[in-house]
């Protein structure tokens, strides 16, 4: 099966004052098209320099990155990004804000069309009515939002997402999550996120890939198949426990703290009723 994302065998080191640093030491994933992968893994292991890696911005020292079996040596406009920090420029209306990587990928778009196209992303993710506020009158979770427009606006095949929801409370990014669902059932493209959070990865993607500590190779990948629309009540079946578990024992596993045997089930098959006092001290 040719794979839409296909990394293999990399290892790099950066070089620093105090020489090199090695980050990755066997690096494999494999993202097929339309998938959506999440990465996990120590504080400092090497996710972001991952990101770097497919969105063309540095080259490994060995092994290969490929986008449709071809070898990435460039930034590509067909690799969206996300981050953390929407960097959203204040002297542009949201509108605009959406619109800037028309601009800058030479669109054979008009004007209208793409105006269109902005605005129908901002309907899509709820901000219709928007258009024409600066990012200070929006809330994070709106610039969130728009963010994610604007990462979509030129169609790219691939989205890198890199903590998009890290700073975020806790509703508003579960609120984001089932977004991001929604606007990949509109606009399909092959998704990689960067995630501290298990619970996100399991819930958004296909496929987790765990990495072990720095110098970081593939530790543990988990498959999540998908059957119809996920909803946040799937998060709170024994499954979803399971997986959870699975997860953090994997994370305890690279970070030092656990040995690599499988993790014990901590969920009991059938949960006993908790007993209720009859009369209330
Ligand atoms: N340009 C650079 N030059 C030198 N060292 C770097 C550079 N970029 C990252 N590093 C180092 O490489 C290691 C991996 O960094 P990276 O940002 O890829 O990790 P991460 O897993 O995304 O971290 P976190 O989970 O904390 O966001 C870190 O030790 C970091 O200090």
């Amino acid at each position: 099966m040719t794979h839409l994302i296909d990394i293999a065998g990399v290892r790099h080191a950066y070089t620093t004052a105090e020489g090199p640093l090695p980050v990755l030491d066997g690096l494999e994933m494999q993202v097929p098209k339309g998938g959506f992968t999440a990465v996990v893994g120590p504080s400092g292991c090497g996710k972001s320099t991952l990101t770097r890696l497919v969105a063309g911005l540095m080259r490994p020292d060995e092994g290969t990155v490929q986008l449709h079996g071809e070898k990435v040596t460039g930034p590509r406009a067909t690799v969206g990004m996300a981050f953390q920090n929407p960097v959203l420029l204040e002297w542009r209306t949201i509108l605009k804000n959406v619109m800037l990587p028309l601009e800058i990928v030479s669109s054979k778009m008009s004007r209208a069309a793409q105006e269109d196209r902005a605005r129908h992303l901002l309907k899509l993710v709820g901000l219709e009515g928007f258009e024409d506020k600066r990012p200070s009158e929006l809330s994070g979770g709106m610039r969130q939002r728009a963010s994610l427009c604007r990462s979509l606006v030129h169609k790219p095949e691939v989205l890198i997402l890199d903590e998009p929801f890290g700073a975020l409370d806790a509703f508003t990014r579960e609120d984001l999550w089932q977004t991001l669902l929604d606007l990949k059932s509109q606009e399909p493209f092959t998704g990689v996120l960067i995630t501290h959070d298990l619970r996100e990865s399991i819930f958004l993607a296909d496929q987790v890939i765990v990495m072990s500590a720095r110098p970081a190779r593939t530790q543990y990948v988990m498959d999540i198949p998908r059957s119809g629309p996920r909803t946040l009540d799937d998060l709170y079946t024994p499954e979803a426990a399971e997986r959870l578990n699975i997860l953090r024992h994997q994370i305890e596993v690279a970070q030092g703290r656990a040995p690599a045997e499988p993790a014990e089930p901590r969920i009991d098959p059938e949960p006993t009723e908790r007993a209720v006092p009859e009369t209330l001290p």
